[in-house]
């Protein structure tokens, strides 16, 4: 709703109250109505201001009444009634004006905003445009340029930056409404033509073809298959060659193709999954809300490799002290050398001093004496992990965390080395780890709620996003990523090419198909862990291994000692060691053709619905295995893990939900269909919970959860 007063004598104050971020919710809209009407009706007002409550001006439209059907005022003609308002009208922002709520104050006569806030279009982050004449009123504002650059990427702006660019008309460090009232007195009785944002022309571009061509291109480029940002462009092409009310006609034809769209659903979905995992819970029934973190004020990674480096310089940009621990003194002064630059780059981007005196670097363990959490980072191999916790937990102080950042080990073995095994937890950071938003924290069987809570509290303060999740080899994201993997080998075995496998997957919307990717992460990873599993064995090509079809092909590559870019070769050839640029390789392909022949293997044509098929359903069965185990609490869990972890394209908002849009029934049968082929490979088993799921009529994701609790009550 709105409230309405009236102060300073002639001022009419309307404040948004909606909480937490007073999204512009059906209640609100009409508060919004009925007050502005009272404030120009009554003859005492000569001005007006619109606040919201709490400090947040407004987050938007209420994205959890889009599912909904539509009621109350619609926003446009209410943005267009304060826009023709015959007294003045001023917003004073603070925290956020966002979406909906930044098109309220563009319709607004003047914005006066708080120093500290921000200011943005972020709808085609949910998979829509700014369809309340916010793509018609920026760049008429500010121009084309810098309005597609904010409507395309939805980023936030400063109150300093929206100075800048005229978004906002003063900022002010001080109580922002009093600001604002000041202000509105200051501007009563003034003409207000001159300030009717949908009457101003588009400032002219030169060459406008040859920009939006530019622009569209780029777009297409990065939006990876996403449609919201190309309607963004063509909605602000609307602006810049058409008058405002028709460029209005073609902004609502945008936003009702994309209202509807499964990718708006998707992007909606991931934004309140993403909300959705810092809320978690583990199978005893410990949760966020009922468990308290210990305080960390200091601490520790031990191993600068590339993800320890990454994680020191990480806990250090987000303003903690970190001793780190290396015991090869000629690679800690190579990490030194390496980790200030990183700092000094980091800061450079962000205009603040590095922070290098934050890091401490030490060769002994000792060090770590007095520190409240450990972040462990050595070699990925069990035993030397083992003697680290042993070691750690004779060094720490009683109370310290120690926490592995193992990409699947057992983190209960770990546990078991130490005298407090309750305060031993995976944190499994992704590779840049100052770069990759994502946070598997892995709880063992004894890790207690604290030391979760602890483990998510520091990856918030990282400004990383933590999913909470049960041990299990791999845990969710590696687990599930095995699958997929070992089904793009077998493709190459039946007749694919790397070339063709990456082009059905980088179409379907990520970043890097699988081989290109396995090229960069290095093929000789997978290979050391096989061999340790003994399923890798040098010189052998056997395709059954372990009872289960296995593909050799990856281990046949190490040999000859292609490990991906590092090597100038791998399931690519690069132009030289360490180059980016992946070709494809003559030599792989008649290497590929010589295992099929000694193997007695005729290629047959893959088209690219079978190759998503095989690579995307099978992890996606193993996604509803996760769950069934209790491995993760929820769907969203393990969408957010793939999103930002793995390049999921967000649009399709994550394995699990792609699976509800593609419909379970559908993924049901062709896993049946593909299990049948290949009875070689267990995993292409459906899941119970699949079938469950099926059985039950395919409930929404949303509604799995109830399901999955379910099925564990009857267990
Ligand atoms: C057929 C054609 C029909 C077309 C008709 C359509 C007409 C529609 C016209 C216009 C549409 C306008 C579009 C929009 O405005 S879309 C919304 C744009 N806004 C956003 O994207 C902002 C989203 N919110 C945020 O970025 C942040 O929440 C922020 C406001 C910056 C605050 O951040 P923080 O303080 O970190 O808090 P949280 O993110 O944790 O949020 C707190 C809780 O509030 C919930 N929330 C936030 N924003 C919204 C929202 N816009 N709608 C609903 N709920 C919202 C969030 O989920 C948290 O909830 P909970 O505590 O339960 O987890």
């Amino acid at each position: 709703m709105a409230q309405y007063s009236r102060i300073s004598g002639s001022v009419g104050l309307i404040t948004l109250k909606n909480p937490p971020v007073n999204a512009l919710s059906a209640a609100v809209r009409q508060g919004i109505v009925d007050t502005v009407e009272k404030a120009l009706c009554d003859p005492q007002v000569k001005s007006v201001v619109i606040c919201g409550q709490d400090g947040v001006f407004c987050g938007g439209a209420d994205v959890k009444e889009f599912e909904k059907s539509m009621s109350g005022p619609p926003l446009i003609p209410m943005i267009h009634s304060i826009e023709c308002a015959t007294k003045p009208m001023v917003a004073a922002i603070e925290g956020s004006a966002l979406g909906g709520g930044l098109e309220l104050a563009l319709g607004c006569h003047y914005r006066i905003a708080h120093s500290k806030a921000r200011l943005g279009l972020p709808e085609v982050t949910l998979g829509l445009l700014p369809a309340a004449g916010g793509s018609q009123r920026l760049p008429r504002l500010i121009g084309v340029p810098a309005a597609l650059d904010l409507i395309t990427t939805g980023r936030h702006v400063t109150a300093a930056e929206a100075l800048q660019l005229g978004i906002v008309d003063q900022v002010t460090d001080h109580k922002t409404v009093d600001a604002a009232v000041k202000f509105a007195l200051s501007v009563a009785g003034k003409p207000l033509d001159a300030r009717r944002i949908s009457t101003y022309p588009c400032p002219v571009v030169t060459d406008l073809d040859a920009l939006f061509e530019d622009v569209m291109q780029k777009v297409r480029q990065s939006a990876r298959g996403a449609i919201a940002p190309i309607a963004c462009v063509q909605a602000v092409r609307a602006a810049a060659t058409l008058p405002y009310t028709r460029g209005m006609e073609r902004e609502k034809e945008l936003m009702a193709t994309l209202f509807t769209s499964g990718q708006a659903r998707a992007l909606q979905y991931n934004f309140f999954a993403q909300r959705a995992v810092g809320k978690w819970r583990m199978p005893s029934g410990a949760r966020w809300d009922t468990s308290t973190p210990r305080p960390v004020h200091k601490v520790a990674v031990i191993g600068l490799g590339t993800m320890g480096r990454g994680i020191a310089v990480a806990l250090a940009q987000a303003g903690l002290p970190v001793v780190t621990v290396e015991a090869q003194e000629k690679q800690l002064m190579e990490a030194k050398r390496v980790m200030s630059d990183m700092l000094k780059r980091g800061a450079k981007r962000r205009g603040v001093a590095p922070p290098l005196d934050k890091i401490s670097y030490s060769s002994n363990i000792q060090d770590l004496a007095d520190v409240d959490l450990v972040i462990e980072a050595v070699f990925e191999d069990m035993d030397l992990k083992k003697k680290v916790f042993l070691q750690l937990s004779a060094v720490c102080k009683p109370g310290t965390l120690l926490c592995t950042n193992t990409s699947g080990l057992d983190v209960d073995q770990l546990a078991s080395q130490t005298r407090n095994p309750e305060l031993v937890v995976g944190m499994h950071f992704f590779a840049p780890a100052h770069v990759m938003k994502l946070l598997e924290v892995v709880y063992g069987p004894r890790s207690s709620p604290q030391a979760v809570a602890t483990a998510m509290q520091l990856g918030k303060k990282m400004g990383k996003i933590s999913v909470a999740v049960g041990n299990c080899r791999g845990f969710v994201g590696n687990r599930m990523l095995k699958l997929y993997t070992e089904q793009a080998s077998f493709l190459l075995e039946e007749g694919a090419t790397p070339d063709l496998v990456d082009r059905a997957i980088e179409e379907f919307g990520f970043p890097m198909g699988v081989f290109r990717m396995s090229d960069l992460s290095g093929l000789d990873i997978g290979w050391r862990v096989r061999k340790e599993m003994k399923l890798a064995v040098p010189g052998q090509s056997a395709r059954i291994r372990e009872g289960r079809r296995y593909s050799p092909l990856g281990d046949l590559l190490c040999e000859q000692g292609r490990f991906g870019q590092k090597t100038g070769r791998g399931w690519y050839r690069y132009n030289k060691p360490g180059d980016r640029v992946a070709h494809s390789d003559p030599w792989l392909h008649h290497f590929l053709e010589e295992y099929r022949a000694q193997h007695g293997l005729v290629a047959r044509r893959i088209d690219q619905q079978e190759i998503l098929e095989r690579c995307l359903y099978p992890m996606i069965n193993e996604g509803f295995r996760i769950l069934q185990d209790g491995i993760a609490a929820g769907p969203e869990d393990i969408d957010v893990i793939y999103v930002f972890g793995y390049g999921w394209p967000r649009h399709c908002g994550g394995p699990m939900f792609y699976a509800s849009m593609v419909g379970l029934e559908k993924v049901l049968e062709r896993l049946e269909h593909y299990y049948q082929a290949h009875p070689d490979v267990p995993y292409l088993q459906p899941c119970s919970l699949l079938r469950r799921l099926v059985a039950i009529g395919s409930p929404p994701v949303q509604k799995w959860r109830e399901v999955i609790k379910n099925l564990h009550s009857q267990l």
